[in-house]
């Protein structure tokens, strides 16, 4: 609510959240939660659904357009009874019922959000403005999974979520972080405005089985490099650095964010630390050690370090990650194998 003071000074107060659907109140009927997964047939979308098909009082409905993400990754819910699959881009309204949303649909890879930049900011901007408004229609707490993108190239490290980011506005990859950052920006506009619940996770660099093989991310283009016995691609200079988080620690984080009381933005990431040259070396020495590493040019604005501080998802979520880049990357081994129709050498 807006109100005008005597000195003129324009203030905003928060109004209290829609409220939820009657059912959460019932008396007699006991019902499920009701999660839409936007982007839930994509990578770390589909780990997610996963998870919460565990819980026998959820029903999950995924919303998907297909662009990067597939109905394999779903193939062993499709058919069952709380389980709902639907075609649907976000940049169009949709009208469910629901009582939690998490809102994943987006393009991630800078290689398929480059390819269709207009796409990939209305993917961001409306797509989340229609799930707002969705929320907001219904009463339902909505969580956005935002980027460490949103820091840019950082000028501090490791990032806190107080850093507001060093971010080119008109370079190639501004569709996808000042995408996300006006995505943030109507989180926030929303709650303030309309009372909506909201959470915001910024995630780093995730990777796991069921990536894309052909998703031109530096783990699985590694992974499916070594096991094709083709050279491992660094990017020049090489020395640029990333923190990985293997999905299953992410898809834990994103959970306790959901269900806690805390609106973010909440840095979810591991905060080891490698250089592509490390990450190749690694690679190679885990999957394949007859591998060569290439030397090949860079894309513009690649950002040249990044770390999480995770300080506060230690706090609030009582959140850290468990797997160590070393256990991770031969989880995904087998599963890249079996899709790339490789078998493990004798
Ligand atoms: N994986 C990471 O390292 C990482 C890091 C930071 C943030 N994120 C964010 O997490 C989310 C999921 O990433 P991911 O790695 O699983 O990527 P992904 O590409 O595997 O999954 C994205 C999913 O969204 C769907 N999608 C894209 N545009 C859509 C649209 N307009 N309407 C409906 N569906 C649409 C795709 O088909 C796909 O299933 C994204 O929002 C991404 O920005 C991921
Ligand atoms: O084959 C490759 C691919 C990539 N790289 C390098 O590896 C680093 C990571 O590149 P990726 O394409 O995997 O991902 P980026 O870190 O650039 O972006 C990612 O960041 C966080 C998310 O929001 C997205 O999933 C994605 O945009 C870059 O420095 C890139 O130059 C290689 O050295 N070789």
């Amino acid at each position: 609510m807006a109100t005008d003071t005597a000195n003129g000074e324009h203030q905003t107060t928060t109004k209290p959240p829609p409220l939820p659907s009657p059912l959460r109140f019932s008396k007699f009927f006991q019902s499920n939660m009701r999660i839409l997964v936007t982007g839930g047939a994509g990578f770390i979308g589909s780990h997610l659904v996963d998870k919460l098909m565990e819980n026998e009082k959820n029903e999950v409905i995924v919303a998907d357009n297909y662009f990067t993400g597939s109905k394999d990754n779903l193939k062993k819910w499709i058919g069952h009874p709380r389980f709902e699959l639907i075609r649907h881009d976000v940049t169009e309204p949709l009208l469910i019922e629901v009582d939690q949303i998490y809102h994943l649909a987006c393009p991630a890879s800078p290689i398929f959000y480059k390819y269709n930049p207009v796409k990939t900011i209305k993917t961001n901007v409306i797509g989340t403005l229609n799930m707002l408004g969705l929320a907001k229609r219904v009463g339902a707490r909505i969580l956005l999974t935002s980027t460490s993108e949103v820091y840019g190239d950082p000028l501090v490290h490791p990032q806190p979520e107080s850093y507001w980011g060093n971010v080119n506005p008109i370079g190639v990859r501004s569709c996808y972080d000042e995408g996300k950052r006006v995505a943030e920006t109507l989180m926030f506009d929303y709650h303030r405005q309309h009372g909506i619940e909201i959470r915001i996770a910024r995630i780093f660099n995730t990777y796991g089985p069921r990536m894309n093989i052909d998703d031109g991310r530096v783990v699985s283009n590694f992974i499916a490099q070594a096991i094709r016995d083709e050279p491992l691609t660094v990017q020049h200079p090489g020395t640029q650095t990333r923190s990985f988080c293997y999905v299953s620690d992410m898809v834990d984080g994103l959970i306790r964010l959901m269900e806690g009381e805390n609106t973010g933005p909440i840095n979810i990431g591991n905060p080891g630390e490698f250089t592509m040259l490390e990450l190749a070396e690694t690679v190679k020495e885990l999957i394949n050690p007859e591998v060569e590493i290439k030397m090949v040019d860079n894309t513009p604005d690649d950002p040249r370090q990044r770390k999480p501080d995770i300080t506060k998802a230690k706090e609030l979520l009582g959140w850290e990650p468990k797997i160590k880049l070393r256990d991770g990357l031969p989880l995904m081994e087998d599963d890249f194998r079996h899709r790339l129709g490789v078998a493990t050498k004798k």
